[in-house]
């Protein structure tokens, strides 16, 4: 089985970006050994501490923000990084090539019942203007250079694209090293199966209660088919299937929050995921607008989503549109 860095090379990606991934798996690992440690290593349960979003900031993400910020400040390979986790950017070496983003630990509520976690990253090439703030970030994401995750379950995988296909990498945790498992990621146009917390049902705008009641209706209703529901609450364990074996994801606009866009964070969530899924020949959208093509306002900015399979993404788009 081939090696990340091999692989890397063979596809023609330059040394630094070979370094960075590197880099970002590093990190990985590290915060992979303190997850499998759990409560022998005193890391579960929460902190006092909220961040900038308002959330509760669990031990882990704490930790799994510290491993990567350190780890990438210290490779002087990044200009600046943002992440869930920090109020504000955080400045790095003013020579180095790119710009990083990510999210240290999706799905932290899954953290304390042992289930499904990930580090999601979205990687941008830096240009060479000297000065860094926050507007360097505010970038579309059809303009990242990299994007990925790496998921902590039954074993640890590294999911990347640099722009040529997804391929995914399982961690031999014998010898530390990312071998690729899965060439050539696809997911298929049509599915029956999607993602939702159905919970959040009576709060969401009329095209999504529209859409999702029509696949309740499932054989008998407008779609003449039956439709699967499948909710792991961490969208790198959702994300993770849909890549695996096809399905829709959606996280939507809610009247619980009117002012916020979504739950989901543009820059740390939904532009790694839809620059995944749009490289595996998947669709990812707001509901009106292609997620790649969003010029961001902030890098805290949240996003509705709706991704995976790219006729049920249109069909969705489509409920969307009739609305109007
Ligand atoms: O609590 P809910 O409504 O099931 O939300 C789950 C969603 O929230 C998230 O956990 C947010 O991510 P964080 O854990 O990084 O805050 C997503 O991964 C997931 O899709
Ligand atoms: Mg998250
Ligand atoms: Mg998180």
């Amino acid at each position: 089985m081939q090696r990340l860095v091999s692989v890397l090379r063979q596809d023609g990606v330059d040394k630094e970006l070979i370094h960075l991934v590197n880099v970002l798996g590093t990190a990985c690992k590290e915060i992979n050994f303190r997850l499998h440690q759990g409560a022998l290593a005193g890391v579960l349960g929460s902190t006092q501490d909220e961040n900038v979003q308002g959330e509760v900031q669990k031990k882990l993400d704490v930790i799994a923000n510290t491993l990567l910020k350190d780890l990438l400040l210290q490779s002087g390979l990044v200009k600046a990084l943002a992440s869930e986790e920090e109020d504000d950017i955080v400045i790095g070496n003013k020579d180095g090539d790119f710009l990083v983003s990510f999210d240290p630990l999706d799905g932290s509520s899954n953290i304390d019942i042992n289930a499904m976690v990930g580090t999601i990253f979205s990687v941008y090439r830096a240009d060479d203007s000297l000065v860094i703030d926050e507007s360097s970030f505010l970038r579309p994401g059809r303009e990242q250079v990299a994007a990925g995750y790496v998921i902590y379950g039954p074993a640890t995988l590294m999911v990347l694209t640099t722009g040529q296909g997804v391929r995914m990498y399982t961690l031999d945790q014998t010898i530390g090293e990312y071998l690729m498992t899965e060439p050539q990621v696809q997911v298929p146009a049509d599915t029956q199966e999607f993602a939702i917390n159905m919970s959040n049902q009576r709060h969401w705008a009329k095209p999504m209660q529209d859409y999702i009641d029509d696949l309740l209706k499932g054989a008998e209703g407008p779609r003449g088919k039956n439709f699967n529901m499948r909710w792991v609450a961490a969208m790198v364990a959702d994300v993770h299937r849909i890549l695996c074996r096809g399905g829709l994801f959606t996280y939507p606009w809610d009247r619980r929050a009117p002012e916020k866009a979504g739950k989901l964070r543009l820059m740390y969530e939904a532009n790694p995921m839809a620059l995944l899924i749009e490289q595996a020949g998947g669709a990812a959208s707001t509901g009106t607008e292609r997620i790649l093509d969003i010029q961001p306002e902030q890098i805290h900015q949240r996003v509705a989503v709706v991704l995976g399979a790219a006729n049920e993404v249109d069909m969705v788009e489509q409920y969307y549109r009739h609305q109007r």
